[in-house]
């Protein structure tokens, strides 16, 4: 548990859950888009979840090397999680953004498809990473991340989401996986 502890992370969860916007049919019809902007844009929340966040890994996993953030929401919570834990970052980005060498893999996702790259020279073989995103919705993403990753000699030691989505059972793609969301939505 984090140096928050049991009430603390709760509390936190439902500070989220308040300044979450959920926008339904975005970006298309029968999608619930749960939209952290608003909490980003929270001060103190902002600076909570991301203590919270550099706090649970730290518990959960002791020493980190790398932090891995998908683009782009995952970009604006894996970069302050990294540095508060004296971590690298390593960005995972969508096809195409990164000058190479890259390593590729594609995957489905809620809505639509993609492929996500990474410049393998920046992890250390056996560097113990960090996979940070904002929301866990079927998991191909994350899926896709944990294989890249991993192709690039990284030992991912866990998983942290502000949100999942369990109806969408992104956990099964991650089986074995040490996996944690401060909080759960239908
Ligand atoms: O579990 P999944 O079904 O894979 O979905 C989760 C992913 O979807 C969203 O990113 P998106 O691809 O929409 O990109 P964005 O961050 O650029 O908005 C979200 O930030 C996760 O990365
Ligand atoms: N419903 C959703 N809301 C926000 N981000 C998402 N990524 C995948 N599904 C999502």
């Amino acid at each position: 548990m984090s140096a928050v502890g049991t009430a603390g992370r709760e509390a936190l969860a439902r500070r989220v859950d308040d300044l979450l916007r959920t926008v339904p049919d975005f970006p298309s019809p029968g999608i619930q888009f749960r939209d952290i902007m608003p909490l980003l844009a929270d001060a103190a929340a902002f600076a909570e979840v991301v203590a919270h966040l550099a706090q649970a890994a730290r518990d959960e996993h002791g020493g980190i090397d790398l932090v891995a953030g998908m683009e782009a929401r995952g970009f604006l919570l894996a970069a302050p999680v990294a540095t508060t834990l004296g971590a690298g970052l390593v960005p995972v980005r969508k096809s195409g953004k990164l000058p190479g060498p890259v390593e590729q893999v594609s995957y489905a996702l809620e809505y639509g498809e993609a492929s996500v790259e990474v410049q393998p020279f920046t992890i250390r073989p056996g560097a113990r990473v960090l996979v940070i995103d904002d929301v866990l919705a079927t998991g191909g993403t994350a899926a896709a991340t944990v294989d890249l990753l991993e192709r690039c000699g990284a030992q991912v030691v866990g998983l942290s989401f502000l949100v999942e989505l369990s109806a969408l059972d992104g956990r099964s793609l991650l089986d074995g996986r040490s996996v944690d969301a401060l909080l759960a939505l239908g």
